[in-house]
């Protein structure tokens, strides 16, 4: 393809990208429900315009020559620093390495005072280019390693976004070495940046809606008192059959009412968050539980003979009762009954099941309560 790109043009665009890339991330900021980094990162972009735009003020002698090579210099290494914090922390890293941040732009300033080399153009460019291929590839490794944290799609594209903006700067790197380097090729690596800037700018959009989503996913499936699921999850949960060999469990808190009047309704809660911690302690990983109303959990145990349902449900009980739970310094004794219901093969649907596990409740609340019952077959 033969295009030819005007480098003063490119270099207007590609500072356009950068600025317009940073209000961009300033507006995904002040409606991100998690926006650590993403100030650093909209710093960093307006460092590197303004660093493109000291150094392209050279080509016109507007400056003078030691401050636009030195300053340009600065404030792209700068740039790239904050790039490498915004996106760390905007991956999940909190912690910033500041003295390795420090370290590095000190070590530039230093060498830049002691040697003059920012005078020369090749080298200058060539520690610009070397800085933001190993700060790009840092990023891209950190975004890499935290999908495990967080899985989500965006995550990916930014990864790759962060790894071709860096690949760009290790070739043209090369080009500046091995003394290769033409304004043609230069035009091309700024178009590419340009398109980089304003991809990792919508990753970072995307990446933070699919946050949201998450969010608010978990908030509709999730009790906020004891951390459970709800009855929406429970139903999501839930196969709609269950399968031969399973077992599920109505379990209601006993006199909660009276916990409620005699403690007051805070207590209440206490109660509930201990009760629910307790049940959690003893279930496997692969049993459910839900809070599916007021004093009201749901426990699907997907495994198990009737003598195992049994003898959990019965630990359970016990487990309550041993439960020691003060507030202001009194006492309240909790225990619970338990309806349970085993699937013995019958092909019932989980709803008749949970009826039939509720009346078993129900039973064990007029059987006097702190007890299991085991509903009939
Ligand atoms: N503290 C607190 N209380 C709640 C919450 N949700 C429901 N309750 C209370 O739980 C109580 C349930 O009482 P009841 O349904 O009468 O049953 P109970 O007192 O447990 O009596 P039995 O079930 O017959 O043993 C009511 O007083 C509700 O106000 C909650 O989130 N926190």
């Amino acid at each position: 393809m033969n295009i030819h790109l005007d480098l003063p043009t490119v270099i207007l665009v590609y500072n356009t990208s950068l600025v317009a890339g940073a209000l961009s991330i300033v507006h995904i900021r002040r409606h991100s429900c998690r926006p650590q980094g993403l100030g650093y990162l909209a710093a960093a972009y307006l460092l590197l315009a303004l660093g493109s735009t000291v150094a392209w003020s050279g080509e016109y002698a507007v400056l003078p020559e030691w401050l636009w090579t030195h300053g340009s210099l600065l404030l792209g290494v700068g740039g790239y620093i904050c790039f490498w914090v915004g996106v760390r922390q905007f991956s999940g890293r909190w912690r910033v390495r500041w003295h390795v941040m420090w370290m590095l732009l000190a070590a530039v300033l230093v060498m830049s005072v002691a040697t003059g080399f920012p005078l020369q153009n090749l080298t200058r460019a060539g520690v610009f280019h070397g800085t933001a291929a190993l700060v790009l590839a840092v990023c891209t490794f950190d975004t890499l390693r935290d999908r495990h944290q967080e899985p989500l799609p965006s995550r990916t594209l930014l990864a790759a976004l962060l790894a071709l903006s860096g690949g760009i700067y290790a070739l043209r790197l090369v080009y500046i070495v091995t003394g290769t380097a033409g304004s043609d090729g230069f035009a091309w690596a700024f178009y590419v940046q340009m398109f980089c800037h304003f991809g990792i700018a919508l990753a970072v959009a995307t990446l933070s809606n699919e946050r949201a989503e998450v969010r608010l996913e978990l908030a509709a499936l999730t009790d906020p008192l004891t951390g459970t699921g709800n009855r929406r999850w429970l139903a999501q949960r839930l196969p709609l059959v269950l399968p031969a060999h399973s077992a599920i469990a109505q379990l209601d808190i006993d006199r909660f009412k009276q916990i409620n009047d005699r403690h007051g309704h805070a207590a209440g809660d206490q109660v509930l968050v201990a009760f629910a911690r307790c049940l959690q302690e003893e279930l496997r990983s692969s049993d459910l539980l839900a809070r599916v109303g007021g004093e009201e959990f749901v426990i699907y145990l997907p495994v198990v003979t009737e003598a195992e349902a049994l003898a959990i449900a019965r630990r359970l009980c016990e487990k309550v009762a041993a439960l020691r739970i003060e507030h202001d310094g009194l006492p309240i004794p909790v225990t619970v009954s338990i309806g349970l219901a085993w699937v013995h093969g019958a092909d019932l649907a989980a709803k008749a099941w949970l009826q039939k596990a509720d009346a078993a409740l129900y039973s064990a609340k007029r059987a006097g309560r702190n007890r299991v019952v085991v509903a009939a077959a």
